[in-house]
């Protein structure tokens, strides 16, 4: 498994190893002890996962507050995603700066995404699926959400406004100056 940093406090890209042989292939997606190795000791205790018909599928920005925020370890079964994270932590020297990866089927890769963070992704082709394991339970009195087009965070997403299809919750969601965030 390689894990690399991508530049914004405990975010981190996992690349699993895959063996593949004349059937196909075989991968450990999630390993406790292989993850502790590299300093990630994460309790796990639900797993979703999400169908997008189509490319410009928009999701986010979620987050769950305090004291049922989660971790959240996003990959992709088939398809495409850009991925996102944004620090939401108040007194945090990155507060409201955001990282984006894509992630892919192709690419095998996955995204931790610490609490104290807001999730997004949008899906770059037609019939994405996108799976993730999380740390706490959902719990809808503890979800939030942010606007994806907030300008104080200013995300680049990868594809053209026109093109996005949001729930009709994202659509109305707060900017970061008016959220609930991580004290
Ligand atoms: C997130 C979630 C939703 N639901 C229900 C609530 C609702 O009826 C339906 C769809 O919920 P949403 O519109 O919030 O689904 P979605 O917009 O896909 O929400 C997800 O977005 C990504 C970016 C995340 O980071 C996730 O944590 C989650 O917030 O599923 C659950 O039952 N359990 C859950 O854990």
């Amino acid at each position: 498994m390689q894990v690399r940093s991508i530049g914004l406090g405990g975010v981190v890209e996992l690349v699993p190893a895959k063996y593949g042989d004349e059937r196909g292939y075989f991968s450990e997606t999630y390993n406790k002890t292989r993850l502790s190795e590299h300093g990630i000791d994460l309790d796990f205790v639900q797993d979703n996962q999400s169908y997008s018909a189509r490319r410009g599928v928009l999701r986010g920005l979620h987050y769950q507050l305090e004291p049922r925020a989660q971790d959240k370890l996003v990959r992709v079964l088939k398809g495409s995603i850009f991925d996102v994270a944004v620090d939401i932590r108040r007194g945090s020297p990155t507060f409201g700066e955001w990282v984006g990866l894509e992630l892919s089927e192709g690419k095998w890769n996955q995204l931790l995404i610490p609490k104290g963070f807001a999730h997004g992704f949008v899906t770059l082709e037609d019939h994405t699926i996108v799976a993730y394991k999380v740390t706490d339970c959902y719990s809808p009195e503890h979800d939030r959400g942010i606007r994806f087009d907030d300008p104080d965070i200013g995300i680049s997403w990868p594809i053209e406004a026109d093109a996005l299809q949001l729930s009709a919750k994202d659509g109305t969601a707060t900017s970061l100056a008016d959220a609930e965030v991580f004290e």
